[in-house]
């Protein structure tokens, strides 16, 4: 591992720190000699060089307290897409961003925030192949989640003012994974563990992008070191992926035959599979207030799983010098034997 050197100048925020992202993202930038101060709701890990402050970025004072003497921010935080709770998502995703920018604002003289956005905010569940970032953002956004994830991004963009030293940029990641990721993996081998992943919805050959953890963290360092008042980066979105789309089913069939699990194999129509996820949302819906269940396969995951949707990152590569540092077959082997609990028992 690279020694650690700590310059006062190089003190940095990661909001979210304690998440998936936000802990590779905090371990890079160790490794890049900053200073980290990590604000979120739980702390997850200890680590020499980052002082964490616990707290709900809603909460300005508190925020303010964190963003002491940093002049750039990472905003990383946002509920988990599967909680589905539309109040949460607009109270953490639009007003706690507002609240982040106003913090960053009143902070200091000179600040930088690089927001992690998604790609999937011009996502409506049809087809996209190779979208650029002059998609416009969805009309009808797939769940709740996304649909703040767009104001929030619109939020921090509006917000970049060169004459007032407030600098802003949105990365956009793609179904990001990788080792400790608390979603992909772990779901995909719950699902195989209930016999339910036997089935390829459609006919499998939909392409998608499955970008490992750390080209993302590179992408968001790339653009916090780039962002500069004479930069084009300033106030505009990118994509950042492994730039090698791959067949949604080849992924999933890999990571789950590297644990041990069979790769899903009877094909199934994609048209049926979402009529019938809506048909089971609709019923969680309606029978909440007396049973509570989640359904595996909700319109949102089947929409992901039978569609097309790989971004370009040439807007990346042209302004940043973007270029992912890990292969998909690294990555994927890396995540595997990152996961040795989750293996099909013998
Ligand atoms: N994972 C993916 O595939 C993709 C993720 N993204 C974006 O990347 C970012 C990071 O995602 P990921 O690392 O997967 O998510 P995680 O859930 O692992 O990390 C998010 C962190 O933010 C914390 N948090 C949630 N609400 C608040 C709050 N009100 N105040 C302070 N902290 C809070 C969470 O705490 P707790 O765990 O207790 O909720 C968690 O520690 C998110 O913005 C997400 O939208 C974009 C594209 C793809
Ligand atoms: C069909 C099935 C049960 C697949 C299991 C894997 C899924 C849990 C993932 C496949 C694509 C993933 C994905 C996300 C979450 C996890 C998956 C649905 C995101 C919605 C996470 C947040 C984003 O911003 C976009 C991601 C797109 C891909």
């Amino acid at each position: 591992m690279a020694t650690r050197v700590r310059p006062s100048s190089k003190r940095c925020a990661v909001i979210g720190g304690s998440g998936f992202l936000g802990r590779h993202l905090v371990e890079k930038l160790l490794d890049r000699g900053y200073a980290v101060s990590v604000f979120d709701i739980r702390q997850g890990y200890e680590l020499p060089g980052v002082s964490f402050h616990l707290g709900d970025l809603c909460d300005k004072q508190a925020l303010l307290s964190a963003l002491k003497d940093v002049s750039l921010v990472f905003h990383c935080a946002s509920p988990a897409p599967a909680s589905d709770d539309r109040g949460l998502f607009e109270k953490v995703n639009i007003q706690g961003t507002r609240t982040v920018i106003e913090a960053c604002i009143e902070s200091g003289v000179q600040v930088k925030l690089v927001l992690t956005s998604s790609a999937s905010v011009v996502f409506e569940g049809k087809d996209i192949k190779n979208g650029s970032e002059t998609l416009p953002y969805a009309m009808k956004p797939i769940d709740y989640y996304t649909e703040t994830k767009i104001q929030q991004e619109k939020l921090v963009l509006k917000a970049c003012d060169k004459e007032k030293g407030f600098l802003t940029v949105a990365i956009r990641p793609h179904g990001i994974f990788g080792p400790r990721d608390p979603q992909l993996v772990p779901i995909l081998v719950d699902t195989a563990r209930r016999g339910k992943m036997k089935f390829i919805i459609g006919d499998g050959t939909n392409l998608v992008d499955f970008t490992f953890v750390e080209n993302v963290v590179h992408g968001h360092i790339l653009a916090a070191e780039r962002l500069r008042p004479d930069s084009p980066i300033c106030g505009k979105a990118y994509h950042i992926t492994n730039d090698e789309p791959v067949r949604f089913w080849d992924f999933m069939s890999e990571v789950l035959v590297g644990l041990g699990y069979p790769a899903p194999r009877y094909h199934l129509p994609y048209i049926l599979v979402y009529g019938l996820a809506l048909l089971l949302w609709l019923l969680a819906m309606i029978l909440r207030p007396l049973v509570s269940f989640k359904p595996t396969f909700t319109p949102m995951r089947v929409a992901l799983a039978g569609t097309h949707h790989y971004y370009s990152c040439d807007r990346a590569k042209e302004d940043m010098g973007y270029k992912p540092v890990v292969t998909l077959k690294e990555g994927i082997t890396r995540t595997v034997q990152s996961y040795p609990h989750l293996r099909k028992e013998a």
